[in-house]
């Protein structure tokens, strides 16, 4: 078998990596967009609502803030979305390579899926505190008062306050958000890089702007089921303590407060951005991967 068709976790690791680290510079601006509107308060009426969409959070973010606004609250997910995709893609290879025992033979869907679900149980160790610290951040700005100075001062002063619990607080949303999510986006992925591939040429071979396409589909497909546990994520990982009791509780009371549609709140900026982040770390990881490929085969 080629060195490219061999799944390597290791080699995923490392590739998954730039992959993370594409998908940031290019779907930061509008995560922040995103969490802003997300979290925002409810207004009594439509004349105090504070964004009234995508367009009116990003104008007001850059008018107040300057566009370095829009990179707020991105040293947490700096240091955390690069690791976060290099464990992704590791659970992802790993998942794989513990289900083809024979090389030859081609993975079912399911098992495709699968694998994609174990990325994403590996993840939430990292993505769970990271999102809390990142969604306070993000929030912090937008209601005026800077109650952090940073990720790094947010951590320790929720540790110190009242210890990793309050760090790991909406683990469980984190992984209702992730595992199935993961599973979707490995899987469209490569259903779609085989629907591409001329017959008769290897997967590897796929050009640019098809794996742009590929991997554009499968971040926005990823979101569709994704959102709605975002949405109770960032509002209760944001919410003051003792504001819902649990999961159960936050989908409760958003309901009850705002009706289904808020289950969607952010919906413009999420699949705005979803498309060219993901293709840029689709693509990030592809060809990283050729560079392992053709420097480090053995990895
Ligand atoms: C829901 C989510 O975080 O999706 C990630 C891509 C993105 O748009 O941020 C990918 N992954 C499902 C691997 C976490």
């Amino acid at each position: 078998m080629g060195e490219e068709a061999r799944v390597s976790p290791l080699k995923n690791f490392v590739a998954g990596g730039v992959a993370g680290a594409c998908l940031l510079l290019a779907g930061h601006p509008l995560d922040t967009i995103k969490v802003r509107l997300q979290t925002q308060p409810k207004a009594p009426c439509a004349q105090y609502v504070l964004y009234r969409g995508t367009y009116d959070c990003f104008r007001k973010t850059v008018t107040k803030e300057g566009v370095l606004g829009l990179y707020k609250g991105m040293g947490a997910p700096l240091a955390g979305v690069a690791p976060m995709m290099a464990i992704s893609f590791f659970g992802f290879g790993l998942g794989k390579q513990l289900q083809q025992p024979d090389p030859n033979k081609p993975l079912t869907h399911t098992q495709i899926f699968l694998s994609g679900c174990l990325g994403g149980v590996f993840t939430t160790v990292i993505v769970a505190p990271g999102e809390r610290i990142k969604c306070l951040l993000q929030v912090q700005a937008s209601g005026g008062s800077s109650r952090y100075a940073g990720p790094v001062d947010c951590a320790i002063r929720l540790y110190k306050t009242q210890g990793i619990r309050s760090v790991y607080k909406g683990t469980v949303l984190t992984l209702i958000r992730d595992v199935p999510s993961n599973g979707l986006y490995f899987l469209t992925y490569e259903v779609l890089k085989n629907f591409l591939t001329p017959e008769g040429q290897s997967v590897s071979q796929l050009s640019t702007p098809k794996i742009l396409l590929a991997g554009g589909i499968a971040g926005i497909l990823n979101w569709t089921i994704a959102l709605p546990p975002d949405v109770l994520k960032s509002n209760f990982q944001t919410a003051p303590d003792g504001k819902y009791r649990g999961v159960v509780d936050v989908l409760r009371t958003l309901l009850r407060e705002e009706g289904p549609k808020s289950l969607y709140k952010g919906f413009n900026a999420v699949f705005l951005r979803a498309f060219p982040a993901n293709a840029a770390c689709f693509l990030g990881f592809e060809m990283a991967l050729k560079g392992l490929n053709a420097f480090v085969p053995s990895l």
